[in-house]
């Protein structure tokens, strides 16, 4: 660990950031611990059997607990299952669980250790680059139902997060890309540094051995610890880490998470920021350069789906509205979040217009 970057995130919990760090997990599972369930997507299970292996030699009693993989693990099925295996397994508050995988396998590991017996520790190994630089940290926590993404869940702080990132050499380059996109809102609510960096470099960006790739990782976690150790319940400054989810979940929901998560808050951004735009908060550059940084690292920037009814109706799900009044998180001006409370029907159309390309 002696290359590693400590994050603090408020009193409670370190992310560690570094290289060669997945025998490292039992560091952060705290005193006490005798059993621990490694979760992980069934189609990755290698990085997963390094992790619970090197728990065994410490001497916990690991087992590993495959879940399917992607959105497909954020069920109440599985998480049932898995509460049914921690019931089997005789796991006491003192026991852990650890997440190995992406943003849905974390979610989900995080839902069951929130749950099991009122709250359990949990450690996460995020695979993806989106995981490492937002599922993992901050405690938000959840599974999804037929009504909508993430509508079932708790804030459970983790123990600890270790983010190795020579496991992002497997990840498919759309889903590095896809985690370009949390990187970059970041850089839009917080940290302008970020998209400095993505811009000067967009091709560079793109790729796992990027030299950029672990300024870029540790900025934008640092950005979030930074909220999170100020509102972990999301009771107002959390909800910029909101910025694009409206309109990206919506997209998500609507055509059955056939879409990754990074695209469509990418979509997401853009309509936020036109909708910025169309009420008075944001200038045509601020929306330009949404669009070109996006673009620039091959994210969607367009919706073509003509589905703007559904897409309403499961934006009036969002955790932001209050009644029947929608909320969006818009920038005034680079890193200057805000929120439009109840924008109009032709606001919110209007919008969405511009996103569809016409
Ligand atoms: N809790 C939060 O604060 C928070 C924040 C952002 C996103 N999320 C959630 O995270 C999820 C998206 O996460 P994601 O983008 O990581 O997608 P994901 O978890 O669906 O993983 C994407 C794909 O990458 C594969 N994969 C993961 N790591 C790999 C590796 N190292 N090598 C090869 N393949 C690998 C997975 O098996 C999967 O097929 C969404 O459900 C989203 O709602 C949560
Ligand atoms: O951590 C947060 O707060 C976020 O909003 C981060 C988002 O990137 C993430 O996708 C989150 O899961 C969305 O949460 P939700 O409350 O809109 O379900
Ligand atoms: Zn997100």
């Amino acid at each position: 660990m002696s290359d590693a970057t400590t994050i603090r995130v408020g009193d409670d919990y370190d992310v560690v950031i570094g290289r060669d760090l997945l025998s490292e997990v039992g560091g952060l599972l705290g005193d006490g611990v005798e059993r621990v369930l490694v979760v992980h997507s069934a189609a990755l299970s290698g990085f997963a059997e390094s992790v619970a292996d090197s728990l065994l030699r410490q001497g916990y009693a690991a087992s590993l607990a495959a879940v399917p993989d992607a959105e497909a693990a954020k069920t109440a099925g599985v998480a049932s299952r898995l509460w049914a295996q921690l019931g089997q397994a005789g796991f006491t508050r003192s026991d852990a669980i650890v997440g190995v995988g992406g943003g849905a396998v974390t979610d989900l590991a995080g839902f069951v250790a929130a749950t099991w017996l009122r709250g359990v520790r949990v450690v996460h190994v995020p695979t993806t680059l989106l995981g490492m630089v937002d599922a993992a940290v901050g405690g938000k926590t959840g599974i999804n139902t037929s009504e909508g993404k993430n509508l079932v869940g708790a804030f459970h702080a983790p123990a600890g997060v270790l983010c190795d990132l020579d496991v992002l050499a497997t990840l498919p380059h759309a889903d590095l890309v896809a985690g370009l996109a949390e990187v970059i809102k970041a850089g839009f609510i917080a940290d302008p540094e970020i998209l400095e960096l993505v811009e000067a470099d967009p091709v560079g960006a793109r790729r796992a051995d990027n030299r950029h790739l672990r300024e870029l990782v540790e900025r934008a976690v640092r950005v979030k610890a930074d909220v999170v150790s100020a509102d972990l319940k999301e009771a107002s400054l959390r909800e910029i880490l909101n910025y694009g989810h409206t309109f990206g979940h919506a997209i998500e929901q609507v055509e059955h998470f056939s879409w990754r998560h990074g695209e469509a808050v990418s979509v997401g951004m853009v309509y936020v920021a036109e909708l910025a735009r169309l009420s008075g908060h944001a200038d045509d550059g601020l929306v330009a350069r949404h669009r070109d940084v996006l673009t620039s690292v091959g994210l969607p920037t367009t919706y073509r789906g003509d589905r703007w009814e559904d897409l309403l109706t499961a934006m009036r799900r969002d955790k932001k509205s209050r009644g029947s009044t929608l909320r969006f998180v818009v920038l005034d001006g680079l890193a200057r979040p805000n929120r439009l409370v109840g924008p109009s029907d032709d606001l919110l159309r209007g919008a969405y217009t511009l996103v569809a390309g016409g």
